[in-house]
């Protein structure tokens, strides 16, 4: 059986891109059956997979702006797979790159969540660890790919960008897991600012430094950023929002709206069959895995952005942490000699550790201007993203769990039924008073908790955001 109906394991370990699907929604009826079905134990079970990187290439229109300078498109895209640049003045061939899929088109987004970014996330409901990463020269697109600035999470619309659409699916397939799994999904959202960690969805109260750490059973983690407990896409949107109003940004001669750090939204589910569901003994007990969805700030050249003082120096930092990124990148496609990777030059490739060249099934989007005047760093950006093409990840199924991690769950379970029958007895012993006259109606509130209320949300409750045992990340 084919790891996922959308994508084709090749001789060399890595994977096709699927055809281009006609629209998301007959994908995501695909990715149903196959969820379920890769929910039975077997196959993955303490399998480790080689998994490739992919890498996409998004080459957004020439802006209103880049014409009024004079400029002309260079890229040219003569298959779904290549993207091309024309020779110098002094050479005679053209810059050839093959990538997994290149999209040049005005609005891409619709069409390559259904060929590239649904797979992965199927594959994040499936218990893996997941991550999107996009890069790019300042002004390229990546904001825009991604939506992680100014524009609304939850519209709806074509522009939507491969955050608002990954969590729409999520809430999507949620629905369907929840017949048989008790589910929980929590958001952290963290930029990283001249080498500083900030918490996009803090409020500025707490002062526990925020950190990046590791361990065997979790893998890279920050700690003291807020993990907030979701319930509905309206709640994610909302909250995402809120974050993206906190992000740096500021304009420079390349970009009106320029992110000067490099934005990690995480999304953590954690899945339990639930103990009254009868199922096979086949079906996995436990699954958690982690989505990272990431926006790198631009690489850029201070002559070209005119930037001084302040921004000037945010763009060396940003500079630092892109070049730190691409050595890791280069160790890992050295080859098996190379031994030592660098992760901990920066905090950048601490955080991203997993998602190259570890425990995660990675996509990156490059996002490239067509416009001549960017032949230079649109090359570049082309080379550091064929080079990442070759990384090859090793993913597993995150299913196991240990003891500890169930006693704790199951405690904080006991204190939350405590807790509810605490309250409904007072509330009950309130009732009493009342019928026999010793309290004014005037005086009474009666408040259920969510899943009381709302018998479709039981599985999620707020004791789940406090359980943080060790895991199989
Ligand atoms: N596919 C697209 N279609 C139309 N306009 C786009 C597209 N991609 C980007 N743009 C426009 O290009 C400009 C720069 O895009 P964006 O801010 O996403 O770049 P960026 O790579 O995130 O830049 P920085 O690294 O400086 O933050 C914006 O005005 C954006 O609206």
């Amino acid at each position: 059986m084919g790891l996922c109906a959308s994508k084709q394991q090749t001789a060399g370990g890595g994977s096709k891109v699927a055809p281009a699907g006609k629209d998301s929604d007959q994908l995501s009826l695909q990715t149903d059956s196959q969820t379920s079905s890769l929910r039975v134990k077997g196959e993955f079970s303490a399998l480790q997979l080689k998994s490739a990187v992919k890498v996409v290439v998004v080459v957004r229109p020439l802006l209103d702006a880049e014409k009024a300078k004079g400029a002309t498109a260079c890229v040219e895209a003569p298959s779904t797979t290549v993207v091309q640049l024309p020779p110098r003045r002094d050479a005679s061939e053209p810059y050839r790159f093959d990538f997994d899929r290149v999209y040049k088109m005005s609005n891409p987004g619709r069409q390559m969540f259904a060929e590239v970014v649904q797979p992965l996330l199927s594959r994040f409901i499936q218990g893996f660890n997941t991550t999107v990463l996009a890069y790019g020269q300042t002004g390229s697109g990546k904001t825009f790919a991604m939506g992680t600035m100014g524009r609304q999470l939850s519209t709806f619309g074509e522009a939507d960008g491969i955050i608002s659409r990954s969590m729409r699916f999520i809430f999507d397939h949620m629905k369907v897991i929840r017949q048989q799994y008790d589910v929980s999904l929590k958001v952290s959202f963290i930029e990283i600012h001249q080498d500083d960690i900030r918490d996009l969805l803090g409020d500025g109260a707490s002062t526990a430094p925020i950190q990046v750490r590791e361990s065997p059973e979790r893998g890279t983690y920050i700690e003291n950023a807020q993990e907030v407990l979701v319930h509905s896409m309206d709640e994610a949107a909302r909250l995402l929002e809120a974050g993206n109003m906190h992000r740096a940004v500021a304009a420079h001669n390349l970009n009106e709206h320029s992110s000067r750090s490099h934005a990690i939204c995480t999304v953590q589910m954690e899945q339990r069959l639930r103990p009254s569901v009868p199922i096979g003994p086949e079906a996995q007990r436990f699954l958690r895995s982690k989505l990272h969805l990431v926006d790198l700030a631009g690489s850029e050249r201070a002559k070209e952005t005119g930037t001084t003082g302040q921004q000037f120096a945010e763009g060396v930092t940003i500079n630092k942490g892109l070049l730190a990124l691409g050595n890791v990148i280069g160790a890992l496609t050295e080859g098996s000699g190379r031994k030592h990777i660098p992760y901990r030059d920066s905090k950048l490739t601490r955080i991203l550790q997993d998602s190259l060249g570890g425990n995660s099934e990675t996509l990156m989007v490059a996002c490239v201007s067509p416009a001549n005047t960017n032949f230079e760093p649109t090359l570049s950006t082309l080379r550091y993203a064929s080079r990442a093409r070759s990384i090859q990840n090793r993913v597993k199924q995150n299913n196991k769990y240990s003891p500890e991690e169930e006693i704790a769950y199951l405690r904080a379970e006991l204190e939350e039924k405590n807790a509810m029958v605490a309250k409904l007895q007072s509330q009950l012993e309130m009732a009493a008073s009342l019928m026999k006259g010793a309290v004014s109606p005037d005086n009474i509130k009666l408040v259920l908790p969510q899943h009381i209320r709302s018998p479709s949300a039981a599985g999620i409750t707020s004791t789940r955001a406090s359980f943080t045992g060790s895991g199989a990340f």
